[in-house]
């Protein structure tokens, strides 16, 4: 018997960052929203731990790691801890469309699907509160990867608020050529704002959300991670001006970056914006989304 999980990637419409905080971390101010890209996790029983990992078209993703380090083989390990099941006896096999350290939260999503994909299998029924435990133990995007939808995240982006979202928004995430580390970019950040103040969610972007309106969320978006993502990575700069100059209601980075989004008037215009990126040779891929999307689902 084997189970799927389908998992969504997430950009994040505000994210708001204050200073370091003594464990490294940085408290946080992060709305989340669920984009429809999605990776599924298929998980198996087996006589041991492994893992496989394709990307689109069955071809091999290098950049991801296939050991014990992969945050999808950490969640199996966690859970099975967690229930006295020893070392876990499961192939895992990630079918991976979030673009790979950009920013989209990949790695996240595939902890949550692997976390939710075991719980089937194994039939361990954790409750849902434990699962959350576990998936921030493994990082602090995660909890958001099982819940999806639309949430804010104070703490380091773990503590979640669900949150109502009026409509549907329409997204173009431009995918860099290259990978941005995320304890990089918070340091450039520490660099750059060491006297930031305390994150503070922006309730005109929570009603834009709440009333589904493009125009104020364009009006509302904001990530202080971006002029860090930017020095470290100066020609996204390019990508951002080709997305406005074609039309796109708002440009940014996606969380930690380089993958840079794009929000769009409606379906069509997203379709142009992206048409013109792809076009405009400042990035390697381009995908077009809707939002918000469901967290991880069996299949
Ligand atoms: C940039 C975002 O993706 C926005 O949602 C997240 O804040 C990053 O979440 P993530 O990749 O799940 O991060 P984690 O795996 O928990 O932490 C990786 C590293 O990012 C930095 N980090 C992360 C979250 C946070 N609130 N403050 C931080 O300073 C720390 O250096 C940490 O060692
Ligand atoms: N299942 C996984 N998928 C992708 N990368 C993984 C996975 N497990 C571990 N990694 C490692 O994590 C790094 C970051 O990958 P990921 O795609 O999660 O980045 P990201 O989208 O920038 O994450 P975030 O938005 O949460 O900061 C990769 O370079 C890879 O070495």
């Amino acid at each position: 018997m084997s189970v799927t999980v389908r998992v969504p990637a997430k950009v994040n419409v505000q994210l708001a960052v204050g200073a370091a905080r003594p464990d490294g971390f940085h408290d946080l101010a992060n709305v989340f929203l669920a984009v429809g890209l999605y990776d599924e996790v298929t998980v198996e029983a087996a006589d041991s731990l492994s893992l496989t990992c394709t990307g689109p078209g069955g071809v091999a993703v290098p950049e991801v790691p296939l050991d014990r380090t992969n945050l999808a083989a950490r969640a199996a390990i966690a859970l099975a801890a967690r229930h006295g099941l020893g070392d876990p006896k499961v192939r895992i096999h990630i079918a991976k469309d979030i673009p790979v350290a950009g920013g989209m939260a990949g790695g996240s999503a595939d902890a949550a699907g692997a976390l939710v994909a075991c719980d089937a299998l194994w039939g361990t029924h954790a409750s849902r509160e434990e699962l959350l435990d576990i998936c921030a133990e493994l990082g602090s995007d995660v909890p958001f990867s099982l819940v999806g939808g639309a949430a804010l995240g104070t703490g380091r982006g773990e503590q979640l608020e669900p949150l109502d979202v009026g409509g549907r928004f329409w997204w173009v995430f431009a995918v860099a050529d290259g990978g941005l580390s995320t304890p990089a970019v918070y340091r450039e950040f520490d660099r750059l704002s060491p006297e930031a103040p305390e994150p503070v969610a922006s309730p005109a972007l929570l009603e834009a959300l709440r009333t589904g309106d493009v125009a104020a969320l364009a009006a509302t978006v904001t990530n202080d991670l971006q002029p860090a993502a930017l020095s470290l990575f100066p020609s996204l700069k390019d990508t951002l001006d080709a997305g406005t100059a074609a039309g796109a209601a708002a440009a940014l980075v996606s969380g930690s970056g380089p993958t840079t989004a794009f929000l769009a008037a409606d379906e069509a215009a997203a379709r142009r914006v992206a048409d013109a990126l792809a076009a405009s040779g400042t990035c390697r891929a381009v995908r077009v989304a809707a939002s918000p999307a469901p967290g991880a689902t069996l299949l």
